[in-house]
């Protein structure tokens, strides 16, 4: 829909109505270096945009765009539940990360981060890695996340697998009465940064897990970290993993895998994982709760790399990192206890939660002048 303007400015409607819940949209095009990104800031009310930068083979722009707009909104929900003082943002970059990355091209996306002067910090996500952002932070100090030999507070996949072993505690608390991981079935789905390390706590604990990813060299690896414990691994196709029998679905790969394909096959007690994005859409959260299937919300439970990075913003403190990845068991169960007795998704539950503390802060900001920086403010 293109509509003439006075000033004889055509303006396309249809691309603005795609970002009306955004606030910014960064197209980055660097042909040097072959950097094609798009980074999105959804939501900076309580603070600048906090995300990791994805990179990924997208098939076209429009899925590329998509994901940003998804997870940048994502990262507000997450900031917000997290009682963190950051905004939601999330950067993609389209390319196949086991081929198109190089120093040129990362340090052209750190003219970007600076472009925005703090509006978007950035680190890791799916397909990055620290070492990629060591290029980064020759551009831009709004990077997170890097190596600590480099001054950043490492690898964030840690307190995110953190996060999400409390979460699964959690459940298990919530639906038996006993936070212990062993004796159970766990079908998990990526054995990345995240679900590797959460798959060698669960062998570890003595759980059963059932595993999948395209990258095989992985699975063999899992494979040989169960000898030695009372943990058993199978290893199965990667559309099998929506059919196991288990007690736990743990997706730590891509989003959008709990829709109208997947949702009808799933027989888990509960849904428990690191990835962003699960649901489709948010029907398919009623669909898994009508099926008695319990979610934890992944914005929940995924928050512990988020934790570190923002913590890192202030200077990192293990300790206080640690004390707030642990608060994830405590919230998670306070979510589930209120979908019970209000009869609506887990989901639905902690949104409310969050956009409680959205609206607090927009009443805030309005009735106070930002003329002086908070006390505890970030180090520049
Ligand atoms: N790294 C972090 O600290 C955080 C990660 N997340 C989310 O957790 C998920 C995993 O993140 P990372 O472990 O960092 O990514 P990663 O890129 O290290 O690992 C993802 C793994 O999934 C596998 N995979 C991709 N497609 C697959 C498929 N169709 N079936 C099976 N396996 C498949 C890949 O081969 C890879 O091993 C992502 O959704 C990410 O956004 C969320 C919060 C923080
Ligand atoms: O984990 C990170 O490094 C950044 C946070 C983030 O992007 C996420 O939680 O999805």
């Amino acid at each position: 829909m293109k509509q003439q303007l006075e000033n004889n400015v055509a303006v396309d409607h249809d691309i603005f109505q795609k970002f009306s819940g955004h606030e910014q949209v960064v197209f980055c095009n660097e042909p040097a270096s072959g950097l094609q990104a798009i980074i999105a800031i959804h939501n900076t009310t309580l603070g600048p945009a906090l995300g990791g930068t994805r990179m990924r083979p997208y098939e076209s722009v429009d899925e590329a765009l998509e994901d940003v707009l998804r997870l940048s909104e994502g990262m507000t929900y997450k900031c917000a539940a997290a009682d963190l003082d950051f905004g939601g943002g999330k950067a993609v970059i389209i390319g196949d990360p086991n081929e198109a990355k190089s120093a040129a091209l990362f340090r052209a996306f750190g003219q970007y981060i600076d472009s925005l002067n703090g509006r978007f910090y950035t680190g890791t996500d799916m397909g990055t890695t620290m070492d990629d952002f060591v290029h980064t932070i020759k551009e831009t100090n709004f990077i997170n996340g890097v190596p600590e030999a480099f001054g950043g507070s490492g690898d964030s996949s840690i307190p995110t697998a953190q996060g999400v072993i409390y979460g699964l505690k959690a459940t298990n608390m919530f639906l038996s009465g006993s936070d212990s991981l062993a004796g159970k079935c766990y079908a998990i789905q990526g054995l990345g940064k995240v679900g590797f390390k959460i798959a060698e706590h669960l062998l570890q604990a003595g759980a059963d897990i059932v595993v999948t990813d395209i990258n095989k060299e992985l699975i063999a690896l899992i494979e040989q970290k169960a000898t030695g414990t009372s943990g058993t691994v199978e290893a199965v196709a990667n559309d099998e993993i929506y059919n196991i029998e288990a007690d736990f679905f743990v997706p730590c790969a891509l989003g959008g895998i709990i829709n109208d394909f997947t949702v009808e096959k799933l027989r888990v007690h509960a849904v428990v994982g690191s990835a962003n994005n699960q649901l489709r859409e948010a029907r398919h959260g009623k669909i898994l709760h009508d099926k008695g299937i319990l979610y934890a919300p992944d914005y929940i439970v995924n928050a512990g790399g988020l934790i570190q990075v923002a913590d890192e913003l202030y200077g990192s403190n293990k300790e206080r990192v640690l004390a707030k990845t642990k608060a994830i068991y405590n919230s998670l169960v306070e979510i589930y206890k209120e979908a019970n007795m209000e009869y609506i998704t887990t989901v639905e539950a902690a949104n409310r939660k969050c956009e409680k503390r959205l609206e607090e802060q927009r009443r805030r900001s309005n009735f106070f002048a930002r003329s002086r920086r908070p006390k505890w403010n970030i180090r520049e």
